[in-house]
């Protein structure tokens, strides 16, 4: 059985702050992906670089902010971006694959089908699949906005083995480096809590997009499909092939869940929450340790104009989401038995799809 392996890269280890590609450095990337691919090893590339190498030669000054102007440098730099793979990869008797995603694709069942088994194929024939967000026809609430969410869940649908996030930083620090010089780095997570995100900042470049706190995410979201993730730099040869053997310069992400099923994985990661129920401490502790559904008993709130079926973020008291689940009532019929006892319920509905509001096999918790 061959391992799979997803690599994530930066912005900033492909371009230059003042905007386009950094040849020197997609040649010697290649270079280490032609070295990682074997027999028994496959590769696929989410690689950012899209915006920040198309918006020189387009005429901005600097990496633009504005929606359509981000639209219109990735559709210059995407091209200059799959071009120069291509060439580099050549090079080494590699043909590279673009594939373009945005987050309705995660979203619709049948074009996930799609993209795994267009994956599938293209693995099969030994090509690279180079996957990027499709940022020309993404609206802003409905991006991913940073690649690192985009890679964990790629590595979730094609079932990797690892996934390997570079960046300009060689891991996780106590504190963004660039900030604070004592910081020290963080060689192993096994737990991803408040604390590390507490830990983590935004982007450490004019090019980069999330910095350590999407990485944080997309850790998470990886861990949850059963895939230890690595974050860190590999910019001297041979770094990438250790970051496989535990030798990698960063930090390491393990996993200690067995991968969820693939409909909880959709729940928690892909969906759109419709609405949002705000529960009281009982309902919390039921819902996180127990085990066990949402009873009306334990809503306190319900915000949204929600249809039985939809998705809802459940929150406690101090706005913390706990998680996501499938309602089973619609927003007003909710609002009717808000804190009644089921008993109660039972009385004042004439017909409800199931007592529950959220049954715990359409549950998935999402506390840090
Ligand atoms: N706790 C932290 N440890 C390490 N890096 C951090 C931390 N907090 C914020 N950062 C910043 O995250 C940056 C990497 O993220 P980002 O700029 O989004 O890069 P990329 O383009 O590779 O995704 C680093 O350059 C660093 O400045
Ligand atoms: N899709 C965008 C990249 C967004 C992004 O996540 O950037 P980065 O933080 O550099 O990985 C692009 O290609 O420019």
């Amino acid at each position: 059985m061959q391992r799979r392996i997803v690599v994530k890269i930066g912005s900033s280890s492909l371009t230059s702050p003042e905007g386009g590609l950094n040849r020197e450095a997609i040649r010697y990337f290649a270079f280490e992906l032609a070295a990682l691919r074997s027999a028994d090893t496959q590769v696929l590339l989410v690689s950012s670089g899209a915006v920040a190498a198309g918006f020189r030669e387009i005429g901005y000054p600097e990496r633009p902010k504005l929606l359509h102007e981000k639209q219109a440098s990735a559709a210059v730099g995407q091209a200059l971006l799959m071009q120069t793979y291509r060439e580099e990869l050549a090079e080494h008797g590699i043909s590279a694959a673009q594939i373009l995603l945005t987050r309705s694709d995660f979203q619709n069942r049948s074009r996930m089908g799609n993209a795994s088994m267009a994956l599938e194929e293209l693995l099969s024939r030994g090509v690279l699949p180079i996957i990027n967000e499709n940022d020309t026809v993404s609206v802003d609430e409905l991006k991913f906005g940073d690649n690192d969410t985009l890679s964990a869940l790629v590595a979730n649908l094609i079932k990797a083995d690892q996934l390997i996030i570079l960046t300009d930083t060689d891991g996780l620090y106590t504190a963004d480096p660039r900030i604070n010089p004592a910081a020290v780095r963080i060689e192993r997570v096994a737990e991803i809590n408040k604390d590390l995100y507490a830990i983590a900042g935004g982007a450490g470049s004019s090019v980069g997009t999330g910095g350590m706190r999407s990485k944080i995410d997309a850790a998470k979201i990886a861990s949850r499909g059963g895939i230890p993730v690595f974050v860190g730099k590999a910019d001297r040869p041979g770094d990438l092939r250790q970051t496989l053997e535990d030798r990698g310069r960063g930090t390491y992400f393990e996993t200690h869940s067995s991968a969820l099923p693939r409909k909880k994985q959709w729940l928690g990661f892909m969906s759109t929450p419709i609405g949002a129920l705000i529960v009281d401490a009982g309902a919390e502790e039921a819902l996180i340790h127990g085990g066990r559904s949402l009873l009306p008993v334990g809503v306190r709130g319900a915000e949204g104009h929600f249809q039985t079926g939809d998705v809802v973020e459940v929150l406690n008291g101090q706005g913390e989401v706990l998680g996501r689940g499938i309602v089973n009532y619609d927003a007003a019929q909710l609002r009717d038995v808000l804190g009644l006892p089921s008993t109660e319920v039972m009385k004042r509905l004439n017909e409800v799809h199931r007592l529950e509001v959220i049954h715990r096999d359409e549950w998935i918790s999402l506390k840090s």
